[in-house]
């Protein structure tokens, strides 16, 4: 694998946080790229560690997580042990951050100029006096009408779609190397989700970002991800440059995934669409066999021993029942 072209490097990521009834071993020796340009969707259900992922490469975890890596490095920047300053200057400025709530990701007593030229002062202290045109700029570009008089508002005084494109705005301000965006139009209008799809598309179009999206909804990954890494039960079961995911799904897991779609369902108007029975594990401990073999309908005795990948070119995937062919 080519290093040098990766913005974000991660290999066997493990996270584990502490609970009641013993520590959660909520990530488990994840590894993917994103490469410059490149948009790599994490996808999965609720509970599959896809949050924790994302908030492992910040070094944003709760109080009491322990995190581990074989590598994670941001531009060939090693950011296992880096400093808290260190990542303070990161943070903001080479990778930019979208989270699900727009409202939590902005101050309501600051107006949005403020907040927008406050992350600029922090990380460009030489170009302070650029920071309002800047904001005004950033404002325009993510789309909001009359930026000039907007960034004298309160986040309260927009819509939802409006909060979520200041946010993006906010992100976008230092020119960042990456965006991370965990679940950005879940808590959308699904008219103002599409917007802010369109929005993300546009923008890692005319400015060549790399996206790191975290969904749970494999729709919203078909539309923007050029590479799709589905989590399950802490794990990697498979990831695939999206045009052969979804050309050849392999994994059970994935399948079930797409099946949850309506879109891939033709003729099927009026009946219900379909469910993966039973429910996500709850990573609580250590795990053996594959973590997805209570709700497999092609379990076999086997699966109960360890799963390791196996791969074909791009195409990796976590299920011995899968046989690969020699090149996809
Ligand atoms: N603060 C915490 N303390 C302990 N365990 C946690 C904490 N936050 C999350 N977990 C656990 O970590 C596991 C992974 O959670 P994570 O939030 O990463 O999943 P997710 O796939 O992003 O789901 P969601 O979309 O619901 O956030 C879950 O078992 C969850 O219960």
């Amino acid at each position: 694998m080519n290093q040098a072209a990766n913005i974000l490097s991660v290999r066997d990521l493990d996270v584990s946080l502490p609970h009641r009834s013993g520590r959660v071993h909520a990530v488990r020796k994840i590894s993917f790229d994103v490469k410059r340009g490149e948009t790599v969707c994490i996808v999965g259900e609720s509970g599959c560690g896809k949050s924790m992922s994302a908030m492992a490469i910040l070094n944003l975890l709760p109080r009491g997580a322990e995190r581990n890596a074989e590598t994670l490095s941001l531009l060939g920047e090693d950011l296992r042990n880096a400093s808290e300053s260190r990542l303070r200057r990161i943070r903001g400025n080479k990778i930019g951050m979208i989270f699900q709530e727009p409202l939590t990701a902005l101050n309501p007593s600051l107006t949005v100029g403020e907040q927008l030229m406050e992350v600029y002062r922090r990380h460009r202290p030489q170009e302070k006096a650029n920071a309002r045109a800047r904001a005004i700029e950033m404002l325009g570009q993510v789309g909001i009408p009359d930026p000039a008089e907007r960034i004298s508002q309160y986040p309260h005084q927009l819509s939802g779609g409006l909060r979520q494109r200041v946010v993006i705005a906010m992100a976008m301000m230092c020119e960042p190397e990456l965006i991370i965006a965990d679940e950005p139009t879940t808590a959308l209008d699904v008219t103002v989700q599409a917007q802010i799809l369109r929005l993300l598309i546009d923008l890692k179009q005319r400015f060549g970002l790399a996206l790191l999206l975290i969904t749970h909804d494999l729709a919203i990954a078909s539309r923007v991800a050029d590479h799709i890494v589905v989590m399950y039960g802490g794990q990697v079961v498979e990831q695939a440059p999206t045009a052969e995911f979804f050309r050849r799904p392999l994994h059970p897991y994935s399948k079930g995934l797409l099946g949850c779609l309506p879109t891939s369902q033709p003729g099927r108007h009026g009946q219900p669409l379909q469910v993966i029975p039973g429910t996500v594990p709850s990573l609580i401990g250590d795990m053996t066999g594959c973590t997805f073999m209570s709700r497999c309908k092609e379990a076999q005795p086997a699966c109960a021993a360890n799963i390791e990948l196996q791969r074909s070119g791009e195409h990796w995937v976590r299920c011995d029942r899968v046989t690969l062919p020699e090149a996809l």
